[in-house]
């Protein structure tokens, strides 16, 4: 199956919607159960929090798929091995090449049994109880964990932290990424009654119990940047209204913000979200995505449709997303005249020469960011995406809100 997306040359115009943060709402779930209560509005409608919250409704079960989602692996991984379940933890075959290695090792050292089904440091997992190793009353068990492959893994410990009972002390080691991700773990632990401190490279969880609470999940940041980029390709004079996201947000991909600033968009906030407009990009720029790697492929796209030379640092994690982004966008971009090149010493450098958008099919690799990065192309010529589905993982309704947009989709 494909869709193909046609553009009426007007400019962009009014109000899209966007899915509730998957992250926030994750994050919510995990320890709302932990919790025992609390009511949760806005929650995402993305197939990653469905799927988070069928699995969590039902712990007696002896399976658990966690299909492509990443946040269920990982955090469902310490709720259920903290919670003292027996069953199988899987997922599909590209999350059975996303590792889980310093996750499991972890979860072990507190006392966990889980082994692995095939491949060591891999899904599936079997989970088979949890028995806290004996040590003196007072002490808080310290784990050191790197923090350069997943941020996942310690925001999965951290969350149920507050239920061991002598808490946790987890010193990161190695360059850290995604960290704002860690912080938003720890503002929502805190909003649910944890106390969790963030002392740089150690961060400190008491055994103070979670207490219910409420909470209204906030709008998408990762999603606003596909209307970012459409704004930035749009005819002159293209704006959009984002309802729901906040200035003061937990969400690192807020840094869509500065980012395409320097892509010819402005960010207005508004009583209830943001406006966006054109202004002037910049001539050249370069990014660090060490803490928004979820932007990389948004930006890459547009920066290549300008023709504005963008070196882009701190890709590593790209490769074992859903996909391995880094290929697939060389590939893609590669289809229109856009390059993203290694320069090595994990520099790469977006170029292009002639970008032109005129009826190309784009590949997604199972991946939704692939769709939804390159789908704003539309704006400069028609243009096919193929399983067009894969947008379901975090924004569902992607494609229908292009079409009230204007957007032709066929
Ligand atoms: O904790 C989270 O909600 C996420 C953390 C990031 O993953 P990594 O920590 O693996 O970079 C991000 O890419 C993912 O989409 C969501
Ligand atoms: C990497 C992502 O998700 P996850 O790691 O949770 O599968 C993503 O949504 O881009």
């Amino acid at each position: 199956m494909s869709t193909t997306l046609t553009w009426s040359n007007q400019p962009l115009s009014g109000t899209a919607q966007l899915p509730a943060s998957k992250s926030e709402s994750n994050r919510a779930l995990i320890i709302r159960a932990l919790a025992g209560g609390g009511q949760l509005d806005n929650l995402s409608d993305a197939n990653d929090t469905q799927l988070m919250q069928r699995l969590l409704a039902n712990p007696a079960a002896t399976e658990f798929d966690a299909e492509d989602a990443g946040t269920v692996m990982r955090f469902l991984t310490a709720y259920l091995a903290a919670t003292n379940s027996h069953g199988l933890l899987t997922g599909t075959a590209r999350m059975q090449e996303r590792p889980i290695k310093v996750l499991v090792d972890a979860l072990r050292e507190l006392g966990a049994t889980i082994s692995y089904e095939k491949q060591d440091g891999y899904p599936p997992l079997r989970l088979e109880g949890w028995q806290m190793p004996t040590t003196s009353e007072e002490e808080m068990p310290e784990l050191a964990v790197r923090g350069d492959i997943s941020s996942q893994y310690i925001s999965a410990l951290l969350m149920i932290a507050p239920t061991l009972p002598q808490g946790l002390l987890v010193r990161l080691t190695g360059k850290v990424g995604s960290r704002p991700y860690i912080r938003m773990t720890q503002a929502l632990m805190q909003h649910f009654g944890a106390d969790c401190r963030d002392l740089g490279s150690v961060l400190q969880v008491r055994p103070q119990p979670y207490h219910p609470a409420d909470y209204t999940i906030e709008s998408d940041w990762s999603a606003a940047s596909y209307w970012y980029a459409m704004v930035a390709l749009g005819p002159q004079g293209s704006e959009v209204t984002l309802p729901g996201l906040r200035e003061y947000s937990w969400q690192g991909d807020q840094a869509i913000v500065g980012i395409m600033a320097q892509l010819g968009v402005a960010t207005e906030y508004v009583a209830d979200g943001v406006r966006l407009t054109q202004i002037t990009p910049s001539t050249a720029a370069i990014q660090d995505f060490t803490d928004c790697p979820d932007l990389a492929q948004t930006v890459a796209v547009v920066a290549a449709a300008l023709d504005v030379p963008f070196d882009m640092t701190g890709l590593e994690s790209l490769r074992i997303k859903e996909t391995d982004r880094i290929a697939a966008l060389q590939t893609e971009m590669a289809k229109f005249g856009g390059a993203l090149t290694d320069l090595g010493e994990g520099r790469f450098r977006v170029s292009a020469t002639d970008f032109r958008v005129a009826g190309q099919s784009v590949a997604t690799y199972h991946d939704h960011r692939m769709a939804m990065a390159f789908a704003p192309l539309a704006m400069r010529g028609p243009l096919t995406v193929e399983a067009p589905q894969v947008v379901r993982k975090s924004y569902p309704q992607f494609w229908n809100e292009l079409q009230k947009a204007g957007f032709e989709v066929k």
